[in-house]
C-alpha cells in the first residue's frame, strides 16, 4: 500500500474553479476556464482532449509548477508543493528532461534521495522494466527507454498519485503493454491515478474514468461506458435499396441518418426499437450490423458538437 493512502479523508484531488490566463501578443488566452475536478483516491482518470484542450496547463497547475490566475488545488488537502515535498505524488511529463551524463540508475537514485520515504531504487527500476539498462548512460537510451527512466523516477518517491501526461509516447508496443501491466499492480495497491493521453483504446481499457475537456473547460465526466453512451450509443449499418430515404432518420429509436455508399447507417438512441423500426419500413434491409460506439468516436462526437455551438 502507498505510504498516505490512510492518513486523511481528502480526496486525491480536488480542482476548484481553476482559470488559467496568458497573456499573450493576440491578447489573454484562457487556457483553463472554470475547470473543477474531485478525484477519489484509488480512482484512475484519463484527461482527454484534443490539442490545445489545457489539459498539460491543468496538469501543471496540479504539480504547483504553474500559478493558477484563480481558483485552487489541493492535493490529499494540501497545496501542491507540501504533497509533493513529502513524496506523495510522482510525475511524468511531456518534456521531463534527464540530466546528460548520469546512468539510469544515478538518476533514480538521486531522485529517491529527495525523498523522506522512497521506494528502494532497484524496485522502482524494476517497475519501469528498466533494470537491465540501469548502468546505461541516458544520453545513450532511446525514446521509449527514456519514458521508462521518467516513469522510474515517477515512482520512486513511493507515491500515493500519480499524475502521468501522455505517459506512453514513444513507446513501442510491448513498452505501452508492460507500462500498464505495471500500472494495474499499482492501481491494485490502491494509487490514484491522473493521465492525459492521446490514446483513447487506453482510456477505454484502463480508466475508471474519463473527462474530456477542450478549450480549458470540462465537456464530459464519466465512466467509459457513459462518455460512450452520450454520443448515441449503437450504430446500425444496412444495406438497403435507397439509403438516401429521408424517412430512416424519422424512425423509432434513431436519432439520426446517413448514408454510407450502399449503406444507410442509423445512430441510435435505442438499438433494439431501431432495428424493428428498419425492417418494417425496408424489409430488404440486409448485410445488418449492430455496433457499439467507441470511445474515440464519442470523443469525436462530443469536441465536435462543442466546436459547432461555439461557432453558431
Ligand atoms: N506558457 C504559455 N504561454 C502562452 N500560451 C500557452 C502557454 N502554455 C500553454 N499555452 C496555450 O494554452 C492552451 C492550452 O495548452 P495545453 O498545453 O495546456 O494544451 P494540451 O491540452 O496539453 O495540448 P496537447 O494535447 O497539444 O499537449 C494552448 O492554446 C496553448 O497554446
Amino acid at each position: 500500500m502507498p505510504k498516505h493512502s490512510a492518513t486523511s479523508d481528502h480526496p486525491a484531488v480536488e480542482l476548484t474553479e481553476l482559470h488559467k490566463d496568458f497573456h499573450t501578443r493576440d491578447g489573454v488566452l484562457s487556457a483553463v476556464n472554470d475547470l473543477s475536478l474531485t478525484v477519489p483516491r484509488g480512482q484512475t482518470v484519463a484527461l482527454l482532449g484534443p490539442n490545445g484542450a489545457g489539459k498539460s496547463t491543468t496538469i501543471d497547475m496540479l504539480l504547483g509548477m504553474t500559478t493558477p490566475t484563480s481558483g485552487t488545488v489541493r492535493i490529499e488537502g494540501e497545496p501542491p508543493r507540501a504533497a509533493i515535498r513529502r513524496g506523495g505524488v510522482g510525475a511524468m511529463l511531456q518534456d521531463g528532461a534527464l540530466i546528460d551524463g548520469l546512468t539510469v540508475r544515478e538518476i533514480v537514485d538521486m531522485t529517491a534521495c529527495l525523498y523522506p520515504n522512497p521506494r528502494p531504487v532497484d524496485e522502482a527500476l524494476e517497475l519501469a522494466g528498466m533494470s537491465h539498462l540501469a548502468k546505461q548512460r541516458t544520453t545513450k537510451l532511446s525514446g521509449g527507454e527514456s519514458q521508462r527512466v521518467r516513469f522510474a523516477v515517477a515512482v520512486v518517491s513511493n507515491p500515493s498519485l500519480l499524475v502521468l501526461d501522455e505517459p506512453t509516447v514513444a513507446m513501442d508496443v510491448q513498452g505501452r503493454e508492460d507500462f500498464w501491466d505495471t500500472m494495474a499492480d499499482l492501481q491494485g495497491g490502491g494509487v490514484t491515478v491522473l493521465f492525459a493521453s492521446h490514446y483513447l483504446d487506453e482510456a477505454d481499457a484502463h480508466a475508471d474514468r474519463v473527462v474530456v475537456v477542450s478549450k480549458g473547460r470540462i465537456l464530459a465526466d464519466g465512466t467509459p461506458q457513459e462518455i460512450k453512451a452520450l454520443a448515441g450509443g449503437r450504430r446500425i449499418w444496412a444495406r438497403v435499396d435507397d439509403p438516401d430515404d429521408p424517412r430512416f432518420a424519422q424512425l423509432d429509436g434513431v436519432s439520426s441518418a446517413s448514408r454510407l455508399d450502399d449503406q444507410v447507417l442509423l445512430q441510435c438512441s435505442d438499438s433494439d426499437t431501431a432495428i424493428r423500426a428498419l425492417l418494417q419500413h425496408a424489409p430488404e434491409a440486409r448485410s445488418i450490423e449492430i455496433k457499439p460506439v467507441g470511445l474515440e468516436e464519442a470523443f469525436v462526437a462530443i469536441t465536435n458538437a462543442d466546436v459547432e455551438e461555439v461557432s453558431a
